[in-house]
């Protein structure tokens, strides 16, 4: 009995032993397997401060409600959103985020840059505009057209060549028509009123299709505007490809627009409505453009006869250094039209209000420091200004940059994840959700550029040697970050700071507020890829007294 009373209490306390040890067994068991196992972010779903989801229809309903007024409604929400973001589902059709968080943009921009590529969605939209040129390619197609266009953008010729077309068409079409509009308003017809926004779109569209192409399409010229003492200054038989290539970049734009995604793939395949238009404007730009390039490709194997224009065009440049299809040199042209054609008179068109509703000392400084450029450099008032003295503005530069902060050229932009992913923060975004920064809005968030950021303050920009400070692309998304930021910056710059320096050094430019003004005397904007004023800015203008 003894014994078997022994073993009983042996077991007992052996079970008692094991009693103990198994929690600890199971809980360490665990927490190594913790410790090995590679950690897994703890993820949260993407919210929306104030906006509420339908249980069914999930953002569609406020969507459809704000779609008119996108980038104010968009901005609202992410400015007063603590993560500065939206995100927004709309079943069976779209769902993603809307940010305006700087750790977003670098995430999504450099340190993820392979998992956000412009995506299949929005490649097959564009592409029969497009096709597969460096604005509308991902992976290998987009890095060799990328690879060479940087060399040439950071090429010297192509630079010089920039300056020198920028130069002609200031001083040998801008100029001319500003005073042919002065002159008109100072002797009593004070009813000549320009679009300065067309005005600026004729002239980019000039620039951008002379450093694209070598071809002049002469779309800002002074025409001859009848005798009633109005001046016009567009010849509209030459402009024809530029109608033929806003009116395909219009209408490719209103498919991204439509909640409906397969609608306009039906329309296409009936060939109806908006798509039966796009189908027209596509072969009208491609055949003009395709011309082009088969010009240019007969000149090249008869270089001797190709004259100096021909030969610093970006064309030009791939023709020489590669053999690519037409097709492959139309689409890379047509890129670059894309990216150079709105952008620049977008920022200028904007810039101009904001100059017009500023102290009078932000135009006497730009004032100061061309004059400064010209003691140096030697020229006289409307004579074109060199790379140099154009790059020493620095408080030019910094108006212009404070300027497109608030009014950015290309507002919103868009990526696409291809595999679930988590942002810095934590939060999920899923596989094949769209990931769109917008500019606008971070331009207007407090946490970004302190309590004033609705204020145009170029000073913010500028140091106390007055050096122009720049700022980090995270923040300052303006010509987006990352290995695909704009290729066009300094182009861009080179172009806006001679326009703005000749024009203000000799004309003073009066906006007509009761035209322009929209709610609370801000323009009212069309949301295409660029930010332009709906209804054009009217301005008229009137010589500056030499001082
Ligand atoms: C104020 C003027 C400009 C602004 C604000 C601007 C802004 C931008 C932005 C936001 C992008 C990214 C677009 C995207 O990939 O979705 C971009 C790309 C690009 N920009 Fe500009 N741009 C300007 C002028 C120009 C000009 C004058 C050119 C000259 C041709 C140019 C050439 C390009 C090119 C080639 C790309 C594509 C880069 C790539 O995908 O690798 N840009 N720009």
């Amino acid at each position: 009995m003894a014994t078997v009373s022994s073993s009983s209490s042996e077991l007992q306390s052996s079970s008692l032993t094991l009693l103990v040890l198994l929690p600890v067994i199971y809980i360490s068991y665990h927490l190594i397997k913790r410790a090995l196992t590679p950690t897994k972010k703890k993820t949260k779903k993407p919210t929306t401060h104030g906006l509420k989801s339908h249980p069914l229809l999930g953002h569609l309903p406020a969507f459809l409600k704000n779609r008119h007024r996108f980038l104010d409604w968009s901005t609202e929400l992410i400015v007063g959103s603590p993560d500065h973001r939206m995100g927004f589902w709309i079943p069976g059709m779209r769902t993603g985020i809307v940010t305006g968080n700087p750790a977003d943009v670098e995430h999504v921009l450099r340190a993820n840059f392979a998992n956000y590529p412009k995506g299949d969605r929005a490649t097959a939209m564009l592409r029969d505009f497009l096709g597969a040129g460096l604005f509308n390619s991902d992976g290998e197609q987009w890095l060799w057209q990328r690879k060479n266009a940087s060399r040439e953008f950071s090429s010297r010729s192509l630079r010089s060549f920039v300056v020198d077309v920028v130069s002609d068409e200031v001083a040998g079409r801008l100029l001319p028509l500003l005073r042919s509009a002065a002159d008109g308003y100072g002797h009593g017809h004070g009813r000549v009123v320009l679009d300065l926004q067309d005005v600026l779109e004729r002239s980019a569209f000039d620039t951008i299709c002379m450093v694209a192409f070598g071809h002049d399409p002469c779309c800002l010229c002074l025409a001859d505007g009848g005798g009633d003492g109005g001046v016009c200054w567009a010849d509209d038989s030459k402009s024809e490809f530029m109608r033929a290539f806003g009116e395909a970049q219009d209408l490719i734009i209103g498919r991204f627009l439509d909640p409906v995604e397969v609608s306009w793939k039906v329309k296409k395949w009936l060939n109806v409505g908006t798509e039966r238009r796009l189908k027209k404007a596509i072969a009208d730009v491609h055949a003009f453009a395709m011309d082009i390039v088969r010009a240019r490709r007969q000149s090249a194997s008869a270089s001797a006869s190709a004259d100096q224009s021909q030969r610093d065009d970006v064309l030009s440049r791939f023709v020489a250094s590669a053999e690519h299809s037409d097709e492959t040199l139309r689409d890379i042209v047509l890129s670059f039209l894309i990216a150079g054609r709105e952008t620049t008179s977008s920022a200028l068109t904007w810039f101009f209000w904001l100059l017009s509703s500023s102290p009078p000392a932000v135009t006497a400084r730009i004032l100061a420091e061309v004059r400064g450029a010209r003691a140096s450099t030697g020229t006289r008032r409307g004579q074109p200004l060199g790379f140099d003295a154009l790059r020493g503005m620095h408080y030019l530069h910094a108006a212009l940059t404070e300027s497109m902060r608030l009014y950015p050229p290309v507002p919103l932009d868009s990526q696409s994840c291809a595999e679930d992913d988590t942002l810095p923060d934590g939060t999920h975004v899923g596989k094949g959700w769209s990931v769109t920064y917008s500019a606008y809005a971070m331009g207007r968030i407090p946490a970004i550029w302190g309590d004033d950021c609705a204020e145009f303050r170029p000073e913010r920009w500028l140091g106390d040697d007055g050096v122009f400070r720049p700022e980090s692309p995270f923040r300052y998304t303006v010509f987006h970050a990352g290995p695909r930021m704009c290729l066009g910056k300094e182009m861009a710059y080179v172009q806006m700071k001679s326009v703005v320096a000749c024009v203000l050094e000799e004309f003073v430019v009066d906006v007509r507020k009761e035209v322009a003004g929209g709610s609370g005397g801000v323009p009212e904007h069309v949301l295409s890829v660029t930010l332009r004023m709906k209804g054009g800015l009217p301005v008229q203008v009137r010589r500056r007294e030499e001082c």
